[in-house]
């Protein structure tokens, strides 16, 4: 009788379903577990939001969401040298430059810097007419009003009220009740009503978050958010922004979305909410985690640039734009120069920008290795082809293997997308020679100096520059020490056949007038080469104008009394080039 399979809950420990297949394999069992204490993290389960009727997972992103930076507060807070006003004049001004139309400027209740910066943008009048800036402040009572100070005859702005609700906050930090932290959350909520209406001449917008909402329970943050945004009256011509954020993320981005959906589905006054949602990266997740919230119902983001903020970082928002542009939906954000806006954000936060950092790193569309580099030495020049043939750049299609966006598109150059190291190919070094010196080099020539170039670099393990790779070329083909043969003078008349009339000095000093005929040029000299006592067959030539024309390059495949060799050569014409291409291949042959 035949054993029945084991059931694909039997494998111990996993939670996943493990098919019948694997889990009695002696490879799948080859992980044997660790020493590692993850037993303190085991939780009791939360209450988790009701997934029933979830939609998010069969919607997709097909426009951007409402953009908006906390690099100003939340980023700021995070910084072991916050940025003084100066720095965040700069990164003001590179938001609103970048299209944000909604940009919290501040904690200006926490210190006189804060106080000050608001203060700045407000006198000097610094702050567009599409751009609402807003404020935060934590639901005390004698900081509410400090914040309120801090935007008197501002024409717009939002006030931002937070507090935390999770379970764990309302028992260490505040040692409050949940009828306890709503109760702060209405006064607090009432304190801002009265002080907004109060505050004539400026139009002012809320905001309420409930801090920890990822991990609070959910039917005490639909509570809470319904009774705040009652308070404030939130309505279709007023809404109030609603910001549920992964203080500390904690669940993967699946978990969030259903958070979100059912907080979308179940908000009393969903039509006078701009539900927004403020993702943190602990897990590595957070710009999943945005963009599932998104398909969940959220209609606005809050992050930073470059993900700057509290330990691991808010979400990016470079990320999430180019993300959508990638996938050919407008990113609303203007990051035509990215490198520039990395310089500023660097600048003002005093912190680089990794270089695997999506979209933004330095080496994000670089290929070292060979495969790669082919591979997008061919996309490249098929591109080029299909946009010769329309005329229109913009009208091509991006199809380009491993490069998900032209970098061109975001202000970088084609210069760096292809860097040749020890893991190079011939695709990669050719690019390098054609894009830097105009140099498109045969097949079989790319594959004979992509070797030497592989020697090289396998020798001192670093990367060669365009100029390494343009100097290893000139050795190889166009200097010769001691040349065999070296062109004096020439002549050279077309008829049915093309003869050469050559003055050729050879190693031993010695000048002698050679003539031959040939179909073309090379094979002419060739056998012109006959009369110095060379066996010489011309077996490919290749050529082109160089840069603005000015100058020609050729290459030749010769076999010299049957071996065969490459030679290469740069020159004013046309014709000289090919005779001397001929002479390079000659004179490898005789070193
Ligand atoms: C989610 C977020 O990122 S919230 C923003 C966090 N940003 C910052 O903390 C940076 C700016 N903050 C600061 O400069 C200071 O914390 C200040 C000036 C605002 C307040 O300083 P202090 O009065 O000395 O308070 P301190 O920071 O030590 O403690 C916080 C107090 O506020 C309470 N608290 C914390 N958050 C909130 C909140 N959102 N709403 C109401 N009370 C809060 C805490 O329970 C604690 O109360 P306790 O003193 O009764 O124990
Ligand atoms: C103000 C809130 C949204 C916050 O910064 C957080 O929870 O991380």
């Amino acid at each position: 009788m035949t054993e029945a399979p084991p059931s694909p809950h039997t494998v111990p420990g996993l939670r996943t379903p493990l098919g019948p297949r694997h889990a009695d394999q002696p490879w799948w069992n080859a992980q044997r577990g660790s020493a590692m204490p993850y037993g303190r993290y085991a939780r009791p389960a939360r209450p988790q939001a009701d997934p029933t009727g979830r939609t998010w997972p069969s919607n997709s992103l097909v426009k951007a969401p409402l953009w908006a930076s906390v690099d100003l507060r939340d980023g700021n807070q995070a910084l072991s040298s916050p940025m003084d006003v100066e720095r965040k004049s700069r990164m003001f001004d590179l938001l609103v430059r970048m299209g944000f139309k909604d940009i919290e400027v501040g904690y200006p209740s926490a210190g006189d810097a804060e106080f000050s910066f608001v203060r700045t943008l407000i006198e000097q009048d610094r702050i567009p007419d599409d751009v609402t800036v807003s404020v935060f402040t934590p639901a005390r009572p004698e900081l509410i009003d400090r914040t309120f100070e801090s935007i008197e005859g501002a024409d717009r702005a939002m006030v931002h009220l937070c507090h935390a609700t999770a379970c764990l906050w309302r028992d260490v930090v505040f040692g409050m009740t949940q009828d306890e932290v709503r109760r702060m959350a209405l006064d607090s909520a009432g304190q801002v009503a009265r002080r907004a209406d109060a505050a004539k001449g400026t139009q002012l917008r809320f905001q309420y978050s409930p801090e920890t909402f990822n991990v609070t329970e959910p039917e005490f943050a639909l509570g809470i958010s319904d009774a705040v945004t009652s308070l404030w009256d939130a309505s279709p011509e007023r809404p109030v922004t609603l910001n549920l954020p992964t203080t500390v993320e904690t669940d993967s981005p699946n978990v969030f979305a259903d958070q979100i959906e059912w907080m979308h589905r179940h908000l009393d006054r969903r039509d006078g909410i701009i539900l927004s949602v403020h993702p943190h990266n602990d897990r590595g997740t957070a710009v999943a985690s945005a963009e599932l919230a998104v398909l969940a119902g959220a209609d606005r983001i809050e992050g930073t640039l470059f993900g700057n903020g509290e330990r691991t970082g808010n979400v990016c928002l470079v990320t999430l734009a180019l993300n959508l542009f990638s996938q050919g939906v407008d990113p609303q954000l203007d990051l035509s120069d990215l490198d520039e806006i990395r310089r500023t954000a660097e600048y003002a936060t005093r912190l680089p920008v990794p270089p695997r950092h999506p979209y933004g790193g330095d080496l994000v569309h670089t290929a070292f290795s060979g495969t790669h580099q082919d591979a997008i030495a061919k996309g490249l020049a098929a591109t080029d082809r299909r946009i010769a043939e329309t005329g229109d750049a913009r009208a091509v299609p991006w199809n380009v293997p491993y490069l998900p966006i032209d970098p061109k598109d975001i202000g970088r150059s084609y210069e760096s997308v292809v860097r040749v190291n020890s893991q190079s190919g011939k695709g990669g070094v050719a690019h390098v020679l054609k894009t830097a010196y105009g140099l498109d080099l045969p097949r079989g020539m790319r594959v004979e100096l992509a070797r030497e170039v592989q020697r090289i670099a396998d020798g001192d393990g670093a990367e060669l520059t365009p100029a390494d790779l343009r100097a290893v070329f000139t050795r190889m083909y166009l200097d010769c020490a001691q040349p065999a043969l070296l062109l004096k003078e020439f002549e050279i008349s077309r008829g049915p056949r093309v003869t050469v009339d050559a003055l050729v000095a050879h190693a031993a000093g010695r000048a002698t007038r050679l003539t031959g005929s040939g179909p073309e040029v090379p094979s002419a000299y060739a056998a012109a080469l006959a009369g110095a006592g060379l066996t010489v067959e011309v077996t490919e030539a290749h050529g082109h104008p160089v840069g603005a024309g000015t100058r020609y390059a050729a290459y030749v495949r010769i076999t010299l009394d049957g071996t065969p060799w490459y030679g290469a050569a740069l020159a004013d014409t046309e014709e000289e080039a090919h005779l001397s291409a001929v002479n390079s291949a000659v004179n490898r042959a005789h070193t």
